[in-house]
């Protein structure tokens, strides 16, 4: 496996410039580098933020994560419609103190967001809301794309929240709601798809203004935790 970006390789990031979504009304994007799209994972601790985005990235279950520090990031290329298209994935704290002070970059320029909770863990679901508001509360335009994820279906007698109720609340917020396993092999497609709905989405938007990600202090952050070797690389 080998990540796609080099520490001190300098690749391109679409940063919000003339709308909520980053996007301008005219083809500005050399077709020579790809577009660069920011995605969120939240939810609360525990939930297998970490599990799915591992599992897209990687192709594997993740058997022992430790509570994710600030964030993760990581990164996976695509190749839609022949167009190359990375998405850099930023794989978030659920647990507040270890999220405190990085709330600002999670909600900088982003440009979709998929909420998580555990479908054997009811307060998961309760505390959708509140990542919602949060979103709100840090400026995240209502044409940046959202996602509801229900994991850990593989634990089915531990079920605590219906698909029934989840969807209930995905559709109060016009939100599509997948329900999966990170854990479960045969989810895989469902986890892909999770992200491949997004992706399409954005791509499916006007073109998009590209700013170098060096000039920004997400570049910062993202050398920080290369050098703390917890990119993962897949
Ligand atoms: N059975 C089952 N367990 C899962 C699944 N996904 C994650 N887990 C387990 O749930 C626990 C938490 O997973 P993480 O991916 O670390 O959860 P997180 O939401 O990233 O947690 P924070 O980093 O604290 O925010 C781990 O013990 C995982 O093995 C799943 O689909 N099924």
């Amino acid at each position: 496996m080998a990540i796609e970006n080099k520490p001190g390789q300098d690749f391109d990031i679409v940063l919000g410039q003339n709308d909520s979504l980053g996007l301008s009304s005219q083809r500005d994007h050399d077709t020579s580098k790809p577009w660069v799209l920011k995605i969120i994972v939240i939810g609360d601790s525990n939930v297998g933020k970490t599990c799915l985005t591992y599992r897209f990235c990687g192709g594997t279950f993740l058997k022992n994560p430790e509570a994710t520090i600030g964030v993760d990031f990581r990164e996976k290329t695509l190749e839609l419609d022949g167009e190359t298209i990375k998405l850099q994935i930023w794989d978030t704290a659920g647990q507040e103190r270890f999220r405190r002070s990085m709330v600002e970059h999670y909600y900088r320029s982003v440009h979709a967001v998929i909420f998580v909770y555990d479908v054997t863990s009811l307060s998961s679901f309760e505390s959708i809301p509140e990542w919602v508001d949060e979103c709100s509360r840090h400026s995240v335009g209502p044409m940046v794309p959202r996602i509801m994820v229900g994991n850990k279906c593989d634990l089915r007698d531990q079920r605590e929240v219906s698909t029934s109720t989840a969807q209930c609340l995905a559709d109060s917020y016009n939100f599509p709601l997948f329900e999966t396993s990170a854990k479960d092999p045969a989810e895989k497609e469902h986890v892909d798809a999770i992200f491949l709905t997004l992706a399409y989405r954005l791509k499916s938007h006007k073109p998009m203004r590209l700013k170098q990600l060096s000039e920004s202090s997400d570049r910062q952050l993202w050398n920080q935790r290369e050098q703390e070797a917890s990119i993962c690389q897949c």
